[in-house]
């Protein structure tokens, strides 16, 4: 079903406004809940209000397209416009990330952002429909880029403040997705689709994967895995296996990469999976450690173990186990609090660090959700003592002709060679490189990737890929994070920080 022919801008303005609706019933409505439409724009005049989609009017190039920023209403509007081409897949691969095998990524994205209008999200316009052998989507402009290339440039990086704001608002449009009638998985959650808006807030966009429906719904049912690789669940292997938790795992890893400035996927380092690099830290407490060197660690350690925590929650591998997205606001809310303590609170805590630098304290604490099995706790590591796996500012990513160019983390399936790839196969997740992984005595072969862009695919669809992805999640054991706490409330946080200095 093609939406551009089913679906016309004012059928989706009968979805959207509430107006046709209380007209027809003669009611007068109580309340207009946010009423907006989706206008159609003529080809003719996005053409010339980009000067020919002129390389002035460049603003990026995703997987599916290229940006360019608009002009429009005389100079009233500013949007930015995705061109998304026809494409003839090839006989290897097939992008069907959609609910219907002819709806592209625009279309749907249209779909779903004509049902949803959010301060937190990049919201759609409008699109263009007389263009044949491309459509073009007409989206809210985001001036100050996006967050990967806010992380990953070298000149700036943004400090504790900024980053616990950005993941706070990511998370909060993430919930206002789930939490939407039916609800919408996002899929292709990654720094690089978070663009931040005029007054610095971060907006969750490009909506061309996202699903919307119950899990049990024909639609969703049907539609094959796919997403970023280094931010996709490894435990969607199969239509079946989607959840909004999936999204909550992209979450965990967006969540690592805004604490440690690190790729989700870096080939020049080792691990070269931020999830790989980042767990053990965790574990032992080094949260130090895990902070983006550039910045160094924020005056409470307790913010980065809040944040850490909850991302290494948001990654296990028992996907039940995963906080909902109401809980990562939640948790993300209070780490905020923590950021905003008093000076001479963060004085205090800084001189009680101090303390434990001399002579390293080991703590228990209680697993929050069940598991009263004592932890070992490497509490708080010393800044000089950080550890060599912390990334230096200079490979976060190319700079060319002042542009900072995404880190080649990964490739697409459609750069697929096959060959040997390594899963992760201790953990939950997987990385990219090619190699053999021994697990329980069994050695673990699987094809090797050539390394790309970072790129939203579609997954399943290669029956090579969906092979290799079963053969390897069978050998994924549980990850032992029943270890791993989230303390967000003063009280554990006081267990936490003050029981071992009173026992000496
Ligand atoms: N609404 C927007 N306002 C301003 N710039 C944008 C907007 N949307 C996208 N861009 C820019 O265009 C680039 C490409 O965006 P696009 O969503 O097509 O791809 P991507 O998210 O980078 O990659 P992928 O398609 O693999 O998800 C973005 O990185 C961003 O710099």
């Amino acid at each position: 079903m093609d939406f551009f022919s089913t679906c016309t801008s004012d059928s989706a303005i009968s979805i959207c406004g509430c107006d046709s609706f209380s007209s027809h019933l003669r009611i007068k409505p109580k309340k207009r809940i946010n009423p907006f439409q989706i206008r159609q724009f003529s080809y003719s005049d996005l053409l010339s209000s980009t000067h020919s989609f002129s390389p002035d009017c460049f603003l990026g190039k995703g997987s599916h397209g290229a940006v360019y920023k608009v002009v429009l209403d005389g100079g009233k509007l500013i949007a930015a416009v995705k061109r998304t081409k026809f494409t003839t897949p090839s006989p290897n691969f097939h992008y069907n990330s959609c609910q219907f095998p002819n709806s592209t990524p625009a279309e749907n994205e249209i779909e779903i952002l004509s049902q949803l209008r959010n301060p937190r999200i990049v919201n759609l316009i409008g699109f263009c429909a007389d263009s044949k052998d491309e459509k073009l989507l007409v989206v809210e402009f985001m001036p100050n880029g996006s967050l990967y290339d806010l992380l990953h440039s070298q000149s700036r990086p943004p400090g504790w403040t900024r980053r616990l704001r950005f993941a706070l608002q990511v998370a909060k449009a993430v919930r206002t997705l789930h939490t939407s009638n039916p609800p919408v998985i996002h899929r292709d959650i990654k720094s690089s689709n978070v663009l931040i808006d005029g007054n610095l807030n971060a907006r969750l966009g490009d909506f061309g994967l996202a699903l919307r429906g119950h899990v049990e719904d024909v639609r969703v049912r049907c539609t094959p895995p796919a997403g970023t690789l280094g931010y996709l669940d490894p435990w969607y292997l199969a239509p079946a296996d989607l959840s909004v938790k999936s999204d909550v795992f992209s979450f965990g890893i967006l969540l690592l990469e805004i604490i440690s400035g690190r790729n989700a996927i870096d080939v020049h380092h080792s691990p070269p999976s931020v999830v790989d690099w980042a767990l053990p830290l965790i574990k032992h407490g080094d949260f130090d450690g895990l902070c983006d060197p550039r910045i160094g660690s924020p005056a409470d350690l307790a913010v980065i173990r809040c944040m850490a925590v909850l991302a290494a929650k948001c990654v296990r591998s028992t996907v039940q186990k995963r906080p909902d997205m109401a809980e990562v606001v939640e948790c993300l809310k209070a780490a905020k609090k923590k950021l905003h303590v008093p000076p001479i609170w963060n004085n205090l805590r800084r001189r009680e660090r101090h303390v434990e630098n001399l002579q390293p304290l080991i703590s228990n604490f209680d697993e929050p959700d069940g598991s009263d099995e004592p932890v070992m706790v490497c509490r708080i590591g010393s800044r000089r003592n950080r550890k060599i796996s912390s990334v230096s500012s200079t490979e976060y990513g190319i700079k060319t002709n002042g542009r900072v160019v995404r880190s080649r983390s990964m490739g697409s399936v459609n750069d697929m060679k096959l060959g040997q790839i390594n899963f992760n196969v201790g953990g939950s997740y997987y990385s990219s490189l090619g190699g053999r992984r021994k697990h329980g005595g069994v050695a673990v072969k699987i094809p090797t990737m050539k390394l790309n862009k970072s790129r939203s695919v579609g997954v399943s669809e290669n029956p090579k890929f969906v092979e290799l992805n079963r053969r390897t999640a069978s050998f994924l054991p549980e990850i032992e994070m029943s270890k791993l706490t989230i303390d967000c409330d003063a009280k554990s946080e006081n267990q936490m920080l003050e029981k071992p200095l009173f026992q000496k």
